[in-house]
């Protein structure tokens, strides 16, 4: 009789017996299986984590105890034992389950944040709160990946973590040596070394052979050291730099063994301090298609066919290909040009930039600010880094690409994929906030790219910015049409001028919402009112231009995949004030709210950023005279 059916709570994991959890491991990952194969989403990083999430649900009380996942890319698990198996045919989509914890889905889920390294800070500032209110039977625990714990915030949690000795926080390292590709840089070796060490429940056996057959006395010795606050495995085996810091280390432990991951937790539950539990894993774990997948063990797939794992449509060429290629062709012409990634090389379109120049790209783990600080370094060493992130990721790197970079005049760029709204990645993933918050960087070049030609051309007009730092911003997904310019006004394409009677309007379409601008000012036109359309191409410096073209229509609408709160809108509504127009503006732009989990375009036409609803807006407001 199948196991998961009975699987409503938590509870019902910590009924089952021993047969019963491997039953419940392999009907999970087939559920896993089928159902993303169907949605989509973090297949490889679930099948990680089943048995692991099974002990932590068999060991620990959610909700009493507090469990928290870092990034939440792999909670699926997490979702299916706490209730919510039957609504995985909605994943990562509008009404349905997020892909990532989410609090008005259950009392279970506690930080939806995707940012990589947050959870240790979550459970120390959680763990002091339940120290501070007397709650100190209930348990924090934090699951954190190999890859998440090479962000700086990890340590910085990790160095508080350790200076409270009596406060029941289990750290469990997800270890399955990747982020997409193999784990980086020094920590990651040293995680390597401990993955290699003697497994814990061996040593723990050997211990008890050896000390046992040593009759009496080694019986004694043997329940006093198992006994001991620090455990066997350490008195044996002292994990020096864990120890060092001053936090119990337990492991490595086999992850896929979920007696084992109990036994080591529950040790870990009862020692009464903050421990590390580091379990050994495997990224696809149980799927021949994403043990097999080099690239990233099938992190992130989209919908494929579950016998084979291919995908059942073949992704189209898209903007990271554009990337990919041209910076390859500039990587020929200029020696001094390197990359920068942030544990993304493929998903940003370094991989063939790597491949052509092996010892010009420098992944730096999931560490966005180190990136752009040693690209800093970089700069004033005589090269011209190109930092390749997600734009939403750099959101955490603000104060490094103002302080770091801008304030020393480098020449570093910036090139900001999935910057605008991305929708079924969730709030946190939706790269809307660049150009908003880097407004206000001194110096600071930002192009928003509408089509092929103007990316590759953003792109070479960047990397010969030595003086400033520059960025390259465009958007998730497939390319659209090329657009054609019928004129330029102090290099501001013009891209449609259509006629009409009474008021004119100006629309400034920002990057590929210059395809909306056009569309809406036929609409316009349609009913009567004409408008000129262009694209300022690079945002920042906004080009004078925009102010002189302002000045001669009657109103401005400002189309941009990004905050309207600070955005190029306001900025051009900010100079044409300072120029003492007078002008009526229509801002689209995404509103200071955190649009819920949805596809980009029902969150595009949720925002009314489609070009009948700017049409709309427009007309509204020219014939209401304002
Ligand atoms: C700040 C930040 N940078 C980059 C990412 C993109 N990202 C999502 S998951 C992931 C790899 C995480 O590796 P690990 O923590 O080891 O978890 P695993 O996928 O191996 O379970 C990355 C780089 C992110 N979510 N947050
Ligand atoms: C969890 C995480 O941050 C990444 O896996 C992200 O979800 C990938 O996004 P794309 O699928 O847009 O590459
Ligand atoms: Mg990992």
């Amino acid at each position: 009789m199948a196991v998961l059916p009975r699987i409503h709570a938590p509870a019902d994991v910590r009924a089952l017996s021993r047969d019963d959890l491997d039953r419940l491991a392999a009907e999970i990952r087939h559920f896993l299986v089928q159902s993303v194969s169907r949605t989509g989403g973090h297949l490889g990083p679930n099948l990680g984590v089943v048995e692991l999430t099974i002990a932590l649900h068999r060991v620990f009380e959610s909700p009493r105890d507090t469990i928290v996942f870092d990034t939440g890319h792999q909670a699926y698990v997490h979702k299916i034992l706490t209730g919510r198996a039957d609504d995985f045919a909605g994943l990562r989509q509008r009404g349905g389950l997020s892909g990532y914890p989410n609090r008005a889905e259950s009392v279970h889920d506690v930080v939806e944040n995707s940012h990589a390294s947050t959870a240790l800070s979550w459970a120390d500032g959680i763990a002091k709160a339940y120290a501070i209110k007397g709650s100190i039977d209930r348990h924090v625990v934090a699951v954190i990946g190999d890859g998440a714990l090479t962000g700086g915030m990890a340590w910085e949690a990790l160095n508080n973590i350790a200076a409270a000795q009596d406060r029941r926080l289990v750290i469990v390292v997800n270890d399955n040596g990747r982020s997409y590709d193999p784990t980086i840089g020094g920590f990651a070796e040293h995680l390597d070394r401990l993955r290699t060490a003697r497994s814990y429940e061996d040593v723990l056996a050997w211990g008890k052979r050896a000390l046992r057959r040593s009759g009496p006395p080694g019986r004694l010795v043997y329940g006093a050291l198992h006994g001991m606050k620090k455990g066997l495995k350490d008195v044996v085996a002292p994990q020096g730099m864990f120890e060092d810091l001053g936090l119990k280390y337990i492991g490595p432990v086999d992850g896929h063994d979920v007696g084992a991951v109990e036994r080591a937790l529950r040790l870990a539950r009862d020692f009464g301090g903050p421990v590390i539990v580091h379990c050994i894993t495997e990224k696809g774990r149980g799927y021949v298609p994403a043990e097999q997948d080099v690239a990233d063990r099938f992190h992130a797939v989209g919908q494929i066919h579950p016998e084979t794992g291919l995908p059942v449509a073949p992704s189209r060429f898209g903007w990271t290909s554009v990337f990919a290629d041209e910076i390859v062709t500039i990587g020929h012409r200029r020696p001094d040009v390197v990359a920068v990634t942030a544990a993304m090389l493929q998903p940003v379109g370094l991989a063939p930039f790597a491949k052509a120049f092996p010892s010009r790209v420098f992944d730096v783990g999931i560490a966005e600010q180190h990136a752009v600080t040693s690209a800093a370094g970089m700069a004033f060493a005589g090269l011209h880094p190109v930092v390749a992130v997600y734009a939403t990721f750099l959101n955490r790197a603000f104060d490094q690409v103002l302080m770091d970079v801008a304030l020393h005049k480098a020449g570093v760029t910036f090139v900001l994929d999935r910057a605008g709204i991305t929708g079924d990645d969730g709030p946190s993933h939706n790269g809307v906030w660049d150009m908003a918050v880097l407004r206000v960087v001194p110096g600071l070049h930002v192009a928003a790219p509408r089509d092929e030609e103007t990316l590759r051309s953003a792109l070479r007009v960047a990397v010969d910015i030595d003086d400033a730092p520059s960025v390259v911003r465009f958007p998730k997904g497939p390319l659209p049409e090329p657009l054609p310019v019928i004129d330029t006004v102090e290099g501001v394409d013009v891209l449609a001028r259509t006629a009409g009677e009474g008021p004119r309007v100006l629309l400034v379409g920002v990057g590929p919402m210059a395809a909306t601008a056009v569309q809406a000012a036929e609409i316009l036109a349609a009913a009567g009112v004409g408008a000129t359309v262009v694209d300022p191409r690079w945002v920042l410096p906004l080009p004078a231009a925009l102010v002189k073209l302002a000045g001669e229509h009657d109103h401005v609408a400002v189309l941009e995949d990004g905050s309207v709160e600070g955005g190029v809108g306001a900025l051009v509504a900010q100079r044409c004030a300072e120029a003492g127009l007078t002008t009526s503006f229509t801002f689209a732009g995404v509103p200071a709210t955190f649009p819920v989990h949805a596809t980009r375009g029902q969150l595009v036409e949720e925002l009314r950023l489609r070009a009948e609803d700017v049409a709309q807006d427009i007309l509204h407001r020219v014939r209401a005279g304002s």
